[in-house]
Parts: C-alpha cells; structure tokens; sequence
C-alpha cells in the first residue's frame, strides 16, 4: 500500500482562520479544513469520538467521525464495550471519503484486526487526491483500566499501520506494548522506545509521559528520525482528566488540517490541552474519579475569537510605543499607534514604563480596539496583567519579567509570547518554553533602554543561528540602518523592532511609511 503521507505534498494554498471555521481559498471556492476520526464512542462525552469532535470544533475545523465500536462509559469507568461489525465500519468510511475532502485522518480505538483491516482498505481506495495525513493515537487501555483493544491488533499494528502514519502519539503503557513490553520509566527510557517506534516506519513519534511516575513535570518526548524534542509542562493537579489522549491527537489534526508542520501542530496541541485542563481543573461532571474538561474554554471569552492569529512576517515593522516620546510630541498613544498603523506597521506593542496602571489599562483597550479593525495584533511589554485585562494578543517580555513558562500557563495557548534574547542559550531556552518570537538587540547602540549591552550584527546573526523561532531585531534601528539589519540574510530574521525612528519623530505617519518602502525594498533585493 501507498504511503498516506500527505502533509508534505500539500499545495501552497492561501489559508485563513475565520470566526467560526478555518478556510482556504483557492479562488472562487471556500473550502473548510476537514479532519476524520475514526475512533469509538464515550457515552459519556470526555473522550473518543465525542472529544475528537469537540476539539476541531474548538479549533475551527469541521470533524466527520467514523464509529469503530460504542462503550457504556462515565466518569467511573468502562462498564461495557460493543463492537461495530467491520463490514458497517467499512460502509462509514465509504460514505465520509468517498464525498468530503479529507485533510487527515486520525484514529483512536481500532479494537480489533479485521477493523483495522477495513480502514487500511478504504485508505488505499480512497488516496483523497493525496492529500491525506495520517495520526495515529494507539488507543489500548482506557484511563479506568479497561481494555479497549487487546493485543491481537499488536501485529497489524506495528506491520500495516504504523509505517503509514505522519505521527503516532502512545503514551508510556502504549509504547511500552508495541515495543513487546519494554520497560519504560525515565525520560532516558522514553526516548529509547520514540527512536524504537520510529523505526518501525511513522514519520514522527511523541510518546507522551503524563503517566511516568516521580516528575513534578509532564515531559512529552516528540521524535522527528534525527532530533529529539522534550516539550514540558508542569503537572496539573485535577481529577478531569479524561480525554487528553485523544484530545491531543485530535488537536494535532486539526492543526494539521489547517496547513501547521508537525512541530508546531504538536506545541499547538499540548499548549491546549494544558490549558484545558488548567481552565478546568475544579469543574465537577460526574461523581467518578475520571472527569472530563471543558474543550470550549475560549467560548467563555467571546473576544478571543476576535484576536488576530500571529503570523512570522507580522514582525516585519514592529512598532514599540513610548508614552515619554509621544508626550514630547503632543500626542496620545491611541493616536500614535493609529498612524504607525496606518504608516505600514505590521505588529505594535505598548511599551509604556511609566504609566499609572489604570490610565494604561485604558489606553490599551483603546488600541486593542484600533488594532482589532485593522487586523493588527497588539502586544503589551512586561505587563502580563494589563495584556490579560485588556485582552491583547499577547506580551513581549525579557530575560528578568516573568519566565515565559509561567507566562504561556496564564495566557493560554493561543496568546502570542515574544521574549527578548541575547544568546544563544537564551534562544533555546525561549523556544523550549513556548515562546512565539524572540526580540534580539540591542544590534545598535540606543539611547531608548538605558544601559542595555549591544550585541552588533554578529550577535544578531548568532541568536538567528540559534533559534527555532522568528526574530525580530531590536535597538537603534531607523530608515538609515534597517537595510544593513536584513541584509545579514538569516531566513528566520523577519523584521525590525522600532521607538524612537517612529515616535521620537514630528510625523509618525510619514516615518512608518519611510521605513516600511526601505524594508520592502531590501526584502525583494535580498
Ligand atoms: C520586540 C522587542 N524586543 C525586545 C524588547 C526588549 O524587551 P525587554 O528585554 O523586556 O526590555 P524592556 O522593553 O522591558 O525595556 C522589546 N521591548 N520588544
Ligand atoms: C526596548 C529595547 N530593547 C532592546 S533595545 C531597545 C530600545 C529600542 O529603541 P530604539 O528603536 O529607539 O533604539
Ligand atoms: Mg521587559
């Protein structure tokens, strides 16, 4: 059989998030990114089917579900499992790929091999113009400790499936038996039996560690065939548990479908989970010991379906407000982010040291508002609680704020985090943590942040090197400088971070509009 492996023959299609669903347009059509789970259904809602649907619905992708079998389960446990004849699964999945345009297929309990068999069958049918991801969540044993498919789909497993999938995401139990029972523990153990799975032919493997027992952490090991990736979060102390197995994979899907790579589908997925699952840690839904959470926590914030979602080339003219420059000039903030946007400015942050945080707290509203009309995103420095309040985009902060772990726990998953870094070191660590975009600089010497060491080009260069994320330098840039900035040709340096060559200015309108023709200019030289 053909291998699915689609997320890396996809078009480039222009895609866009909406309010409801995400969508891509190809000329005249509007098409609505598409996940299919195949996977049993939990009466009680926290998990399989229901979860699956539930998660790209939160995610704004459309979810067709394919049963595989129907268990009488509540928050206590399993007390029952009915299997699905495979001829019926079968005629589901005729009926789903024959008519929608699929964009990945993910499966949860497959429990049995003739049921297996059947969707090996339909996939190789039905290829959907190639286009098809494959995740694979090899669900075994229920969180209660009911088995949900026994070892006799172990084979067919590892021999048929495996090798067709984008990602498989075991936790330690799942890994431990497709790997014929090997011990596994530690992280050390983890990524042993990630690079074991690997082999046995999916592209990516995330064996997730919630269960490992004695860390304070919950370490998932994500493995690519060269690179291991831990992705940490701290434990969540809640019984509302159930469902962050198929929660995940589903939500990787969805990330999938709307055009993520693998990587960012997973950080994307773990960043929601945890934040389900911190949203939703005193909710009481049943009286057992398993409870689900609530998938739908940015409904309870009818604005965060308004927020604008951050693109790299956002930081392409950044512009960082200063109230003390702003004032020298006559004018309030809300009128200085108003022109730099009309100037051509592609993401503002309010930088404002020495506002009363009442004033600044509506100052910032003010620009949420202006920002939001204009598809801007904004972002707040250093001020976690005034981004919170105001509801921003997100917040940029530095080496001594508050650590961008901490941050991303109290900001959710889809708040933006940038993270001013100097080094190499400090790169890692940014992207480790969870951060969007690191600031780099001061690259020129700058009378704006007192006593802040210039690292030069060099030192821009090497932060560049080093990160995984975008970046956008920082300190002493202007219409003089900006192109001698980008010309240092790193593929991951996606702007400038601007004060005084906007604000320190008469005319901000003018300035914006200055700098932004020098950027694009030497975008197109370069
Ligand atoms: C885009 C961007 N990069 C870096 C900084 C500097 O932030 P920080 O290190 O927190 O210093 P202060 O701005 O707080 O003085 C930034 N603000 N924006
Ligand atoms: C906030 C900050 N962080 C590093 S340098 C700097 C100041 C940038 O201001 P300017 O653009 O006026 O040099
Ligand atoms: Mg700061």
């Amino acid at each position: 059989m053909q291998s699915l492996g689609g997320i890396r023959s996809w078009p480039a299609t222009w895609r866009t998030t909406t309010a409801s669903m995400t969508t891509t347009t190809t000329e005249s059509v509007r098409k609505v990114a598409q996940v299919l789970t195949v996977a049993g259904s939990d009466s009680g809602a926290g998990a399989g089917i229901q979860a699956d649907i539930k998660v790209c619905a939160a995610r704004g992708v459309y979810c067709a579900s394919v049963i595989t079998a129907v268990t009488a389960q509540n928050t206590r446990g399993v007390q029952s499992v009915h299997l699905l004849p495979p001829d019926f699964v079968s005629e589901q999945l005729k009926s789903v790929l024959s008519d929608f345009e699929v964009d990945v297929v993910k499966t949860g309990m497959l429990p049995s091999p003739e049921i297996v068999e059947v969707l090996l069958q339909n996939l190789s049918e039905y290829p959907v113009r190639g286009r098809v991801a494959l995740v694979v969540d090899p669900v075994m044993v229920s969180t209660s400790g009911h088995v949900l498919a026994g070892s006799s789909i172990l084979s067919i497993f590892r021999e048929r499936l495996l090798p067709l999938a984008d990602i498989i995401t075991p936790n330690v139990k799942e890994a431990s038996a497709l790997l014929g029972g090997v011990r596994i523990q530690t992280v050390a153990e983890m990524r042993s039996a990630a690079k074991s799975l690997h082999q046995m032919g999916p592209r990516f493997v995330l064996v997730k560690g919630g269960d490992l027992p004695d860390s304070s952490d919950s370490v998932d090991v994500y493995f690519d065939g060269n690179e291991f990736h831990e992705l940490h979060s701290p434990r969540i102390a809640t019984r509302n548990t159930h469902g962050t197995g198929c929660t995940l994979a589903s939500c990787i899907a969805a990330e999938l479908a709307k055009g993520s790579n693998m990587l960012s589908a997973v950080k994307v997925a773990k960043r929601f989970v945890d934040s389900a699952l911190n949203y939703s840690k005193d909710i009481v839904i049943g009286s057992g010991m398993q409870g689900p959470f609530d998938h739908f926590l940015s409904l309870k914030d009818p604005q965060s379906y308004r927020q604008s979602t951050f693109k790299p080339d956002d930081l392409f003219l950044y512009a960082v407000t200063d109230s003390r420059m702003n004032k020298k000039w006559n004018r309030s903030i809300v009128d200085a982010v108003k022109a730099a946007i009309e100037g051509g400015a592609t993401i503002i942050q309010l930088r404002e040291k020495e506002a009363e945080t009442r004033e600044f707290l509506e100052e910032a509203k003010s620009c949420v508002d202006i920002c939001r009309s204009n598809g801007v995103c904004l972002l707040i420095n250093d001020r976690i609680d005034i981004a919170i309040a105001c509801d921003a985009d997100g917040v940029h902060v530095g080496q001594s704020d508050m650590p961008v772990d901490l941050v991303r726990s109290l900001l959710g998953p889809d708040k933006i985090i940038g993270v001013s870094c100097k080094t190499q070191e400090q790169a890692h660590q940014a992207w480790k943590d969870g951060a969007d975009y690191i600031g780099s600089g001061g690259v020129f010497p700058t009378n704006t942040k007192a006593n802040n060491r210039t690292i030069g080009l060099d030192g821009l260069r090497e932060v560049c090197k080093a990160s995984k994320l975008p970046v956008v330098a920082i300190g002493g840039i202007g219409i003089s400088n900006a192109e001698s900035v980008m010309r240092i040709g790193e593929p991951n340096l996606k702007g400038v971070a601007v004060v005084s060559a906007l604000f320190d200015q008469e005319c901000v309108l003018t300035q914006a509009k200055k700098l932004h023709k020098t950027l694009t200019e030497s975008k197109r030289e370069h």
